[in-house]
C-alpha cells in the first residue's frame, strides 16, 4: 500500500500516459499503467496532466539585507506557486555569497525557510581559497557587472577554480564601459570569451540568459559537449520594444529586437535549458534604475500557452526545465523514474487564466504579462510526495531540502 497514488495523466517521453504514480516515504516508488492502491488517493481530472517536478536554475531570491525585494520564503512560496520543485539560488545577494561564512549562513536560512526544494551557489571572483572551504552545489562568475557589482578579474582563473559547473553571466566589461545599453555584442564577445576558456579547461559550464542569435550561434558552432546555457521566458516573449513601452522591464542582457528574439525560436529545439532568472527589486529601486524581472509565478504557464498555440510541446516543457537541468548539473535525487524524489507540476493546459501579480507571492507583485490572459495553468505541486501547493493556496510548512548535487560526497 502506497503512502499517496497519484491517478490521472502523465508524461514519460514524448508520451502522455494514463495511469498511476505509487509514492512512499517521498520517493517515487512506482510508474504503472494500471490501478494502485494508496492510503491517499489524487484523482488528477481530464484537461490536466502531471509533469516531473519542474527546476528553475537561475532564481534570485534576495533575502540578507534585500529582504525588502524578496526573502527565500516569498521567493520559494512563489516558485511552489508557479509550479517549481527546485530553485537554483544565486549569490549575488548583499552581502553577497563570496566567503564560507556566508555560505554556511545561506545555509542555515534555506533550513529554516525554504519551501521548495534548493540548490546553494558561491561566487567566485577571484576567491578560489574560499571556495574550496565550501561544498557549493554550483558556482556563479559574472564577467561584466551585473546587479550587486560584482565581476570576474581573471574569469579563466575562477572558471578553473570552480569544484563544479559553473554558470556564467556572459557580458563582457569593456563593451558595457563603450556602450552601457549593453549592445548584442557586449553578450557575443563574452560568449565567445568563455567558449575560448571552455575549449582549454574542457570543464563543465552552463552559460546564463543567452539572449541574441549570435551568441546561440556561437555557442552551438563550438558543440562542446560540457556547454551548455539557459534562455529566458523574457527574451523568448518579449523585445526591446515592450521595454520602450514599460522601462520596469529594464534587464541584463537586455530586452532584443525582433530578429534575435526569432533567432532565439530558430534555436529553440537546440535550447538545452529554460529558466527565469527571477530577478525581483521593489518598485522605488526599479523606478531607480535596477535591472532585472520576476519570472517565477509565470514562466510555466507562458510555456504552456505556448504549447496551445503549437510553439512547443509538453515534452520541450519537461526536457529544458527537469531532464536537461537535472543532467547539466548532476542532480541525483531527481528524475521521473523509480526511487527519485515524488516531486510533481500538475498543470491544466486548457484553463484559461488573467496575470494577476497582486495575487502573487514573490514580493515583485509586479510582471511584464500584468492583464495578459494565458492559456494553461498550474493547479497543484507536489513535493516529496506532499501536495504543497493546490489552487493557489500554499500547503503547509517549509519543506524544502537542498539537491543531492554533483558527484559523491553529501
Ligand atoms: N538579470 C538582471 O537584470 N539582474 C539580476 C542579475 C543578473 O542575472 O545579471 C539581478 O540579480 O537583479
Ligand atoms: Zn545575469
Ligand atoms: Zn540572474
Amino acid at each position: 500500500m502506497y503512502d499517496l497514488v497519484l491517478k490521472g495523466r502523465f508524461l514519460t517521453g514524448k508520451k502522455l500516459m494514463e495511469g498511476s504514480i505509487g509514492i512512499s516515504d517521498g520517493k517515487i516508488s512506482r510508474i504503472s499503467i494500471g490501478e494502485l492502491k494508496g492510503e491517499e488517493e489524487i484523482k488528477i481530472g481530464s484537461g490536466k496532466v502531471i509533469l516531473p517536478g519542474l527546476i528553475d536554475v537561475h532564481v534570485h531570491l534576495r533575502d540578507f539585507e534585500q529582504g525588502k525585494k524578496e526573502t527565500v520564503e516569498s521567493g520559494t512560496k512563489a516558485a511552489l506557486h508557479g509550479g517549481i520543485t527546485t530553485v537554483f539560488d544565486m549569490p549575488n545577494t548583499k552581502p553577497p555569497i563570496t566567503d564560507s561564512n556566508t555560505f554556511k549562513l545561506r545555509e542555515v536560512l534555506f533550513r529554516r525557510r525554504a519551501y521548495a526544494d534548493y540548490a546553494l551557489s558561491f561566487l567566485l571572483s577571484g576567491n578560489c581559497e574560499e571556495a574550496m572551504k565550501v561544498r557549493a552545489d554550483f558556482y556563479k562568475a559574472f564577467m561584466g557587472a551585473s546587479t550587486g557589482g560584482i565581476f570576474s578579474e581573471d574569469f579563466e582563473r575562477d572558471y578553473q577554480c570552480a569544484p563544479r559547473v559553473l554558470s556564467v553571466h556572459a557580458e563582457d566589461p569593456e563593451v558595457i564601459e563603450k556602450d552601457p545599453s549593453r549592445p548584442p555584442e557586449a553578450e557575443v564577445r563574452a560568449i565567445k570569451g568563455v567558449l575560448s576558456a571552455a575549449k582549454l579547461l574542457r570543464k563543465p559550464l552552463n552559460i546564463c540568459h543567452v539572449s541574441t542569435g549570435e551568441g546561440i550561434k556561437a555557442i552551438l558552432g563550438e558543440g562542446l559537449p560540457w556547454v551548455s546555457f539557459e534562455v529566458t521566458p523574457h527574451h523568448l516573449f518579449l523585445t526591446r520594444k515592450d521595454y520602450e513601452r514599460n522601462p520596469l522591464l529594464k534587464v541584463y542582457p537586455p530586452l532584443r529586437g525582433e530578429s534575435d528574439r526569432r533567432k532565439l525560436w530558430e534555436n529553440f529545439s537546440k535550447i538545452p535549458i529554460i529558466a527565469s532568472d527571477h530577478a525581483p527589486h521593489t518598485l522605488e529601486d526599479k523606478e531607480a534604475g535596477a535591472a532585472g524581472i520576476p519570472g517565477l509565478e509565470t514562466e510555466v504557464a507562458l510555456l504552456l500557452d505556448a504549447v496551445n498555440r503549437g510553439l512547443m510541446s509538453l515534452h520541450d516543457v519537461v526536457e529544458k526545465m527537469h531532464t536537461n537541468p537535472i543532467r547539466v548539473f548532476n542532480i541525483r535525487n531527481k528524475g521521473m523514474e523509480v526511487g527519485k524524489d515524488a516531486d510533481f507540476t500538475i498543470i491544466d493546459l486548457k484553463e484559461e487564466w488573467v496575470v494577476k501579480p497582486e495575487e502573487f507571492y514573490t514580493k515583485a507583485k509586479w510582471s511584464p504579462w500584468e492583464g495578459r490572459k494565458l492559456r494553461g495553468r498550474v493547479v497543484m505541486t507536489v513535493l516529496h510526495g506532499k501536495v504543497v501547493m493546490e489552487d493557489d493556496e500554499i500547503v503547509g510548512k517549509p519543506q524544502g531540502v537542498r539537491v543531492h548535487a554533483g558527484k559523491g560526497d553529501h
